[in-house]
């Protein structure tokens, strides 16, 4: 299993890092099998598994009940569960409450938090607490009634000097990595090498530590709409859609089940079945 350490130290070797979405069992068994350096239990699942328009309406008690279930299937890789809308926004003990319940009864290694500078004393007493913390800047998801729509973050001086600062509060207040989300690519890679801590991008180019994308996004899964950023490195929906099509014709029309899909008694028990006489 990574550690915050072993990240950090694969940002030293120039190692690239990879972290994949899983939402639940299965999907948390593969990423395991393929073997990413971290799973993260994103608050998008509300968007891809359950079926919001946006992450707003996720609760702390279903990212504990995902996460559960994606620790279930990889038991030996770091699980990051993002901390959903406003359950880090309240008072300082509500926020620890609902960091210390994500680790404790969802068996996450680390919590995300979206936002820069405003949440910078939050990151400093999750991490004074014990609880390993990955920022989240440019895009973010969970701000998107107040801006009003998903677009690119930083493309102007300001805004990407900003960030920069940004980053390096959440890195000095103890985040161990940052997610950096829909930036222009020359930004990612001048944040990479102004912090310590790995930079995890998404829709931020190849000069970032590490890459992270969404599970349903690669494998086709769905019928939601897919950010530019994302590679579709499959197309599972009409491979399950022709498997369901099949067993539906199959079972109107009778040749499902057959034979080898049933089950047979003796012939000498059939009798008593029928009060003892020969059908
Ligand atoms: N399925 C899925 N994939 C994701 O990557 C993802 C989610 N859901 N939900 C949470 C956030 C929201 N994300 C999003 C959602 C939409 C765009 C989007 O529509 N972007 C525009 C580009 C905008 C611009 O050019 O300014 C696009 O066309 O891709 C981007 C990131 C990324 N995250
Ligand atoms: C897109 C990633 C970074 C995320 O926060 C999520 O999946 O919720
Ligand atoms: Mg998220």
């Amino acid at each position: 299993m990574k550690t915050v350490k072993s990240l950090a130290q694969m940002k030293q070797n120039k190692e690239k890092i990879v972290m994949m979405t899983a939402y639940d069992y299965p999907s948390a068994v593969l990423c395991e099998q393929a073997g990413m350096d971290l799973i993260l239990v994103g608050d998008s699942l509300g968007m891809v598994v359950l079926g919001y328009e946006t992450t707003i309406p996720v609760t702390v008690d279903e990212m504990i009940y995902h996460t559960k279930t994606v620790r279930r299937g990889a038991a030996s890789t770091f699980v990051v569960t993002d901390m959903p809308f406003m359950s880090y926004h309240g008072s300082i003990d509500t926020t620890l409450d609902n960091a210390r319940r994500i680790m404790q009864e969802s068996g996450a290694s680390a919590v995300k938090l979206e936002g820069g500078g405003k949440i910078a004393e939050t990151v400093k007493r999750l991490t004074d607490s014990g609880v390993p913390v990955m920022g989240h800047l440019g895009l973010t998801p969970q701000s998107v009634g107040v801006e009003g729509g998903y677009k690119v973050h930083g493309k102007q001086r300001k805004e990407a000097e900003a960030l920069i600062e940004d980053a390096k509060k959440l890195e000095q207040s103890g985040a161990f990595a940052i997610v950096l989300e829909c930036v222009p690519q020359q930004l990612a890679e001048i944040a990479s090498e102004a912090l310590q801590i790995p930079v995890i991008g998404i829709g931020a180019g190849a000069g970032a530590d590490g890459q992270v994308l969404v599970y349903h996004d690669i494998v086709g899964y769905g019928s939601h709409h897919v950010p530019k950023f994302v590679k579709k490195y499959g197309e599972i929906s009409p491979v399950i859609l022709d498997a369901l099509t099949s067993y539906k014709q199959e079972v109107k029309n009778g040749t499902f089940p057959a034979q080898e899909h049933s089950f047979t008694m003796k012939e000498e028990e059939l009798p008593t079945l029928y009060g003892g006489k020969e059908r």
